[in-house]
């Protein structure tokens, strides 16, 4: 398993012609994350994707460091970022090519060298994700069930060993979102999930509740996530 360590980070942001000029988005936070899936669970605006996102480097914290497996996120991005699969709420925006069979042969480019052969094996994962009918439509036509599968297909099949998926659900109806979700649990990488889903959470084996810029509670999923309801009222 993999590790993620924050060491007292913290994250402000600017924000130009605010009443104030900048904000704390996450409060001064350390962490050691070694359980196999660890669910980042909190209300709205609490700082879960700014938590997430640091793990990969898409946010750079404003002091302290962020360490996945001893490298540093700050000062070794590309290799942390091969070792970090991520997958966003709107998959629109890791799908970038005209087709599906090419937008998951650019996911590639680094395993496989060849341009046929990345085209075969990209075709491969896609059948592994029963999407192979799909290969040679646009990234636009397909529904949103079908879009956030590719994208999860997609950063698998670089064999990443983290997964950071910040709420990946939130836009499927009932079916595709217990796929997803049965398919984020079942994975043999460390997953770091954003959720609203607190039945996903449930499953994690570690759950952080986040509010206010803040971790306030940490620990087993079934006590995070009975306070977190507790707190909500
Ligand atoms: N670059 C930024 N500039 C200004 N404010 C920011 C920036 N990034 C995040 N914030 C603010 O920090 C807070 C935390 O944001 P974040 O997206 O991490 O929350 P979240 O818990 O993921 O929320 P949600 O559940 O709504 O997705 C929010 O109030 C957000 O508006």
């Amino acid at each position: 398993m993999s590790r993620i360590e924050l060491d007292r980070v913290v994250v402000r942001a600017a924000t130009p012609g605010g009443p104030v000029p900048e904000v704390t988005v996450l409060r001064e936070t350390t962490l050691d994350l070694t359980e196999q899936r660890i669910a980042l669970v909190g209300p709205n605006g609490s700082g879960k994707s700014t938590l997430a996102r640091l793990v990969n480097g898409l946010v750079e914290p404003t002091s302290g460091r962020v360490v996945v497996d001893g490298l540093d996120v700050a000062k070794k991005g590309r290799e942390v970022r091969r070792r970090v699969g991520f997958v966003f709420t709107d998959p629109s925006a890791q799908l970038v090519m005209p087709t599906v069979v090419e937008d998951v042969a650019l996911s590639l480019r680094h395993q496989v060298r060849g341009r046929e052969e990345r085209a075969d094996a990209a075709r491969g994962v896609l059948a592994s994700y029963g999407l192979e009918e799909l290969a040679d439509r646009s990234v636009h036509t397909l529904s949103g069930g079908q879009r956030q599968l590719l994208a999860l297909a997609g950063v698998l099949a670089t064999d990443p060993a983290v997964l950071v998926a910040d709420e990946p659900t939130t836009l499927l109806d009932l079916r595709n979102a217990r796929m997803i979700g049965d398919l984020l649990l079942g994975l043999p990488q460390q997953l770091v999930l954003a959720t609203h889903d607190l039945d996903l959470a449930l499953r994690c084996d570690r759950v952080l509740l986040v509010d206010d810029g803040t971790v306030v509670a940490d620990g087993a999923p079934d006590e995070v996530v009975a306070h977190y309801r507790a707190s909500a009222g």
